[in-house]
């Protein structure tokens, strides 16, 4: 494959079947370094499949996949440690604190003491919750828990970090707050992949793919997809494509 110094992801006809069922059916789509690559679907398109590939955590079937400069089928592990990982489903422990979630999972990302302690304060100051450091997790807000448990994912600088639904469930303005780290996180050069159903994130991303029934339909700027489907807003490309009868049936 090319050398892929620009990019964080590039796939090639990336196919993973379970048995006789393809649910990633020859991807391929390249995304760029620092970029804010939104990652769409329909529930059962197939996305969670392929950032489980993409995390290093399933084997593909075929095709070619690089993420972070290493080769998915043969260097699985180089991939998890290059990566961030953040899923609404399951993010922070909620019995334990909020500095007790931060040591924790920075400790399992391999950094030092020293280190943990040095960005535990700072992050806690950014994200102006010093004086909840000790306030268990269950005892937060859904919002502060999912702007923290991003940052979390990011502790340790990965070079890319996939959220899966990251704001499910919280209100536009902390939607908005959450979006400024994605932000701020891709100025400091870390790519993003994300997927989600709110399509007025999907307007924030530089570039979006949207999948149906696992394979890649649509690619491209939230420009240039308004413009190819005719359609003022994201919320009406991603109805013409991903829900072809919804007209129809509504
Ligand atoms: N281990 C597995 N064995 C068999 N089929 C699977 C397996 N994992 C996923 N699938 C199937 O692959 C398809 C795609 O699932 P996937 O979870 O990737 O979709 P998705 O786009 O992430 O949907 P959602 O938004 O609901 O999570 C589904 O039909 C699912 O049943």
């Amino acid at each position: 494959m090319e050398s892929s110094e620009m990019y964080a992801i590039k796939a090639v006809d990336l196919t993973k079947s379970f048995g006789s069922f393809v649910a990633n059916d020859k991807l391929t789509f390249e995304v760029k370094r620092g970029e804010i690559f939104g990652f769409l679907g329909a529930n059962g398109a197939g996305k969670t499949t392929a950032i489980r590939i993409m995390c290093g955590l399933l084997e593909p079937t075929s095709g070619q996949l690089e993420v972070a400069g290493f080769d998915a089928f043969k260097q699985r592990e180089k991939i998890k440690q290059s990566i961030g990982y953040m899923s609404q489903k399951f993010s922070m422990y909620e019995d334990l604190t909020v500095a007790e979630n931060i040591r924790l999972y920075a400790g399992i990302y391999g950094m030092s003491r020293k280190d943990i302690k040095a960005r535990t304060s700072r992050l806690l100051e950014q994200l102006d919750m010093k004086e909840y450091q000790k306030t268990l997790i269950a005892d937060i807000p859904l919002g502060w828990r999912q702007k923290l448990a991003f940052s979390v994912a990011i502790f340790h600088q990965p070079k890319i970090v996939f959220l899966d639904e990251p704001t499910g469930g919280v209100d536009p303005i902390t939607r908005r707050q959450f979006w400024d780290l994605i932000y701020d996180a891709s100025e400091q050069g870390i790519t993003v992949l994300v997927t989600t159903h709110y399509m007025d994130e999907a307007e924030y991303c530089q570039r979006v793919s949207i999948m149906v029934d696992g394979r890649i339909a649509a690619l491209g700027t939230p420009a240039e997809l308004k413009s190819e489907y005719k359609s003022s807003s994201m919320e009406d490309v991603f109805i013409r494509i991903a829900r072809p009868n919804w007209n129809n049936s509504h």
